[in-house]
């Protein structure tokens, strides 16, 4: 495999939409980005180079794997999330387009647009060669946007785009993420085809089905390897997980928007999935998402050291970045 090369970290873009014709309570009228016709979808997701492997609906959501991570689509906001060399700004103005003229959406509530340092940025189209150039192109669409980086610039770090408003919507959504590098090689070969038959005995060996016994799990095992999952919880709320586990630049990310009183029981359970060598958690949580106060204080996991620890608030979030690296065995 010399010269193989795969950027697993994802891009990140969330966007929370408003319409001014008021539609309030359980009554959105056509306030849905739901009605958005699946194949227009698809032409977006084509401009940002990526095709569909699989798609579900359930009460609440619309789920998609794709070739490369995941989108979600709600009733009011989307979560797209693509790795590779994939061009995901590139869906920014047509999802705005199509959710004024499919869903009356016509009014930007938030957005977060995040990412880690890439591997192999030299590898990357334009506008993602640079969070510079990726602020300027989210500049030219949104008013207010600021950018934040969080981490060392010289060795891992986290960058984030938001926009510097109050939002109208929903205050206590909360969402982790956890990104995890350096994994263990034995845990990984679970994601080759030579060892693991298909998606779901994947599932099963990692025992990714044990994390939310009740979700509905849409996984997908690539050739020769690479995995990718989305989760459905009864109730709404969503977990994506994505692989690529070779070993020259292994990666593995787990999202959730499962909110927690504490998360140190649910990164545990994370981290003895996969045995990363490094990992970072975010945790973003809207104002009323009152339960992140305890997660202020500076937690720890054994067998790690914590490199960074970092609280941003926001006008209507906050943030808490944690880097942490293993001890030497
Ligand atoms: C699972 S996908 C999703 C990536 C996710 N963001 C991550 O890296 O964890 C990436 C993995 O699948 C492998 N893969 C195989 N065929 C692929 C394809 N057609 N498109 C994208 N990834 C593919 C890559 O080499 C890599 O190991």
């Amino acid at each position: 495999m010399t010269g193989h090369f795969f950027e697993g970290a994802e891009k990140l873009l969330e966007i929370w939409f408003l319409s001014s014709n008021n539609n309030s309570g359980t009554d959105k009228g056509n306030n849905d980005l739901r009605n958005i016709p699946r194949d227009l979808i698809e032409e977006v997701l084509n401009l940002v180079n990526c095709k569909v492997l699989k798609y579900a609906q359930s009460a609440t959501t619309d789920t998609y794997v794709l070739s490369e991570s995941s989108m979600f689509i709600f009733q009011s906001h989307f979560v797209l999330k693509t790795c590779g060399e994939t061009t995901l700004l590139h869906a920014v103005q047509p999802m705005l387009a199509l959710a004024r003229d499919y869903c009356e959406f016509d009014k930007v509530d938030q957005v977060f647009y995040s990412r880690r340092k890439f591997l192999r940025p030299e590898l990357q189209k334009a506008p993602h060669s640079s969070f510079d150039h990726e602020v300027a192109y989210l500049d030219s669409i949104f008013e207010g946007g600021c950018a934040y980086v969080l981490g060392r610039t010289n060795d891992d770090c986290w960058y984030l785009y938001t926009l510097d408003k109050t939002c109208a919507g929903t205050k206590s959504d909360q969402t982790l993420e956890i990104i995890m590098t350096e994994l263990d090689p034995e845990k990984m070969k679970i994601f080759y085809q030579e060892n693991t038959s298909s998606a779901a005995e994947a599932t099963q060996k990692a025992a990714i089905d044990k994390i939310f016994p009740n979700a509905k799990i849409f996984d997908y095992l690539f050739d020769p390897c690479g995995y990718s999952m989305n989760g459905l919880l009864p109730d709404g709320h969503y977990f994506t997980i994505h692989i690529t586990p070779e070993p020259d630049f292994s990666y593995v990310s787990f999202e959730t928007n499962v909110s927690y009183n504490q998360y140190q029981d649910i990164v545990r359970k994370i981290l003895k999935m996969f045995n990363p060598g490094k990992f970072t958690t975010t945790i973003f949580g809207g104002s009323a998402a009152t339960s992140l106060d305890s997660q202020r204080k500076i937690f720890q996991y054994s067998d790690y050291g914590r490199v960074d620890h970092q609280i941003v608030c926001l006008v209507d979030y906050d943030l808490i970045y944690s880097y942490y690296k293993k001890y030497p065995s």
